[in-house]
């Protein structure tokens, strides 16, 4: 599909583990997948936080935030959604090989299209976290009033409503929302990072 011929790869003088190093810790996507208003954003935020405050660098790339710029040009139909996440995906991996913790937040409601992010990192780099949280929680929070929107037939299309969501086969981290506190999320995915090794080089 790439349309550009006559390129040759170009290497960097620093590389991504000499960033890594220099940051002290690795660099891994932590990619949030789940329905509209399941808390993805909410946890992003809160974890990036959290890394602030143990000073580790981190980005969160944000669904809406993303569409606003580089995506403003694709809608929510099945080819735009995969558009949208192959972008998401290659400036994720350019994140990771700026030494950057990256969080990001859509829907990404197809596992091809999460699995080739995925495939588009290197090993151990793509950690995937299923907010797995109920539609009929989702929806009564419906913080956007959008489920609302969907119901009434003015939003076509909508996740969950009339659009599919497939859940993960293999997540590394699973969140239930209306099951546990922010608090508890936040610890669970700084546990995973820490056990993993991902926040100390000599692990
Ligand atoms: N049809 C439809 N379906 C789902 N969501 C919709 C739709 N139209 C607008 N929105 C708003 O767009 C946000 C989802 O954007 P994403 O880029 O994360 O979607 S996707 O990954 O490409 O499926 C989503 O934000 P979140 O609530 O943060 O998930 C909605 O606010
Ligand atoms: N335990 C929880 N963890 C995360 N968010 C929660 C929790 N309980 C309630 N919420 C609320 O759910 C909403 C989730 O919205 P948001 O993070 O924007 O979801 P998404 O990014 O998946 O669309 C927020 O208003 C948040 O305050």
């Amino acid at each position: 599909m790439s349309k550009s011929t006559n390129i040759t790869w170009q290497n960097t003088q620093v590389s991504k583990q000499q960033r890594q190093t220099l940051a002290g810790h690795r660099s891994p996507v932590l990619w949030f997948t789940g329905l509209s208003g399941s808390g993805k954003s909410t946890i992003a935020n809160a974890v990036a936080q959290r890394l602030y405050e143990e000073q580790v660098n981190s980005y969160v790339l944000d669904g809406d935030n993303m569409r606003f710029g580089l995506n403003s040009n694709l809608g929510f139909s099945a080819a735009d959604r995969q558009e949208n996440i192959r972008r998401v995906g290659e400036v994720s991996k350019l994140f990771v090989d700026a030494g950057v913790i990256t969080l990001t937040a859509f829907i990404s409601p197809y596992q091809a299209d999460r699995d080739q992010v995925r495939d588009l990192l290197a090993a151990g780099e793509f950690v995937e976290i299923f907010v797995d949280t109920p539609l009929a929680v989702c929806e009564e929070r419906d913080v956007k009033q959008l489920y609302a929107k969907a119901r009434r037939g003015d939003i076509k299309g909508f996740t969950g409503i009339d659009a599919p969501y497939e859940a993960p086969t293999q997540p590394e981290i699973t969140i239930d929302t209306s099951k546990q506190p922010l608090s508890e999320s936040v610890e669970q995915i700084m546990r995973y990072l820490t056990n993993h090794g991902y926040l100390d080089l000599s692990a």
